[in-house]
């Protein structure tokens, strides 16, 4: 059976992912010229890599369509209900790094964590007129954080594709929820993360789709064994 190892073909996973990879004596070949989508492994037979991006990479790791992935947590955990049951977490691959967090204007100085917001989003409607609105393209986790880990349930999602930072003061919402990883943008932005506001760490992950064809396959232990020996 072909195995398929999906990378990123380009931002700012691609070049540590290839770096792994060749740590791990798995030097990836691209198959046909150098725009193709396909690769392989030098002296993996049997093994497929597809080049997508890491945003696609999560997609296919979610409807099976390939056996492996290295892509974002944020992205895997984001982009399907119940990743844990359906992926396998492989490996964390110590580069990537992102934190998911929950960002309020700098000037709301009485709200520092998770349980103030609640009590900010209890009577927001009373006081402005529309309930509190959170600008993000992380809705699952959003609501799963909001909702189930923290009870607050009067808030409004708009899905937000890419600025998002600059919601609050474009006054399309009152807070954010986005990733950071040096925290300059939301410093910019005069936003500040709550205390225990962190929804997820995420960082590059070797991921595998959980499959029965997997089980006892040899090939798919030592993918996981060669990623593990290049950390
Ligand atoms: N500063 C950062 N900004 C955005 N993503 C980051 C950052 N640092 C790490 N990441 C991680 O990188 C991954 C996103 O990578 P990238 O932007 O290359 O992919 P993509 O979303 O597929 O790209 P595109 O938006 O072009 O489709 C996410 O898992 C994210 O957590
Ligand atoms: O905490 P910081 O170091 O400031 O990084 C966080 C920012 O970086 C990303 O945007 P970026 O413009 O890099 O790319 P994107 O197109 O993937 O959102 C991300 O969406 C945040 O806005």
């Amino acid at each position: 059976m072909t195995i398929t190892i999906a990378i990123p073909s380009k931002g700012r996973m691609k070049d540590d992912c290839a770096a792994i990879f060749e740590r791990a004596g798995m030097p990836i070949v691209a198959v046909g010229n150098d725009r193709s989508y396909r690769g392989r492994v030098e002296g993996f037979e049997g093994v497929e890599i597809a080049f997508l991006s890491a945003s696609e990479i999560s997609r296919e790791i979610g409807n099976g369509s390939v056996d492996f992935g290295i892509t974002g947590e944020d992205l895997v955990r984001e982009g399907m209900a119940e990743a844990d049951r359906r992926v396998e977490f492989c490996a964390r691959l110590g580069f990537g790094h992102a934190d998911v967090v929950v960002a309020v204007p700098e000037i709301w100085l009485d709200v520092d964590t998770m349980a103030d917001l609640g009590d900010v989003a209890a009577d927001f409607r009373a006081r402005h007129g529309h309930r509190l609105t959170v600008a993000t393209k992380y809705w699952r986790l959003t609501q799963q954080f909001f909702s189930s880990q923290h009870g607050i349930q009067l808030y409004r999602i708009v899905e937000s594709l890419g600025a998002t930072e600059g919601a609050p003061a474009a006054g399309s919402a009152d807070i954010i929820v986005d990733i950071t990883s040096t925290g300059s943008t939301l410093r910019a932005n005069h936003l500040k993360v709550l205390s225990d506001g962190v929804i997820l760490r995420s960082e590059a992950c070797l991921v595998r789709a959980r499959k029965e064809s997997h089980n006892g396959d040899p090939m798919v232990e030592r993918i996981i064994s060669a990623v593990r020996s290049a950390l």
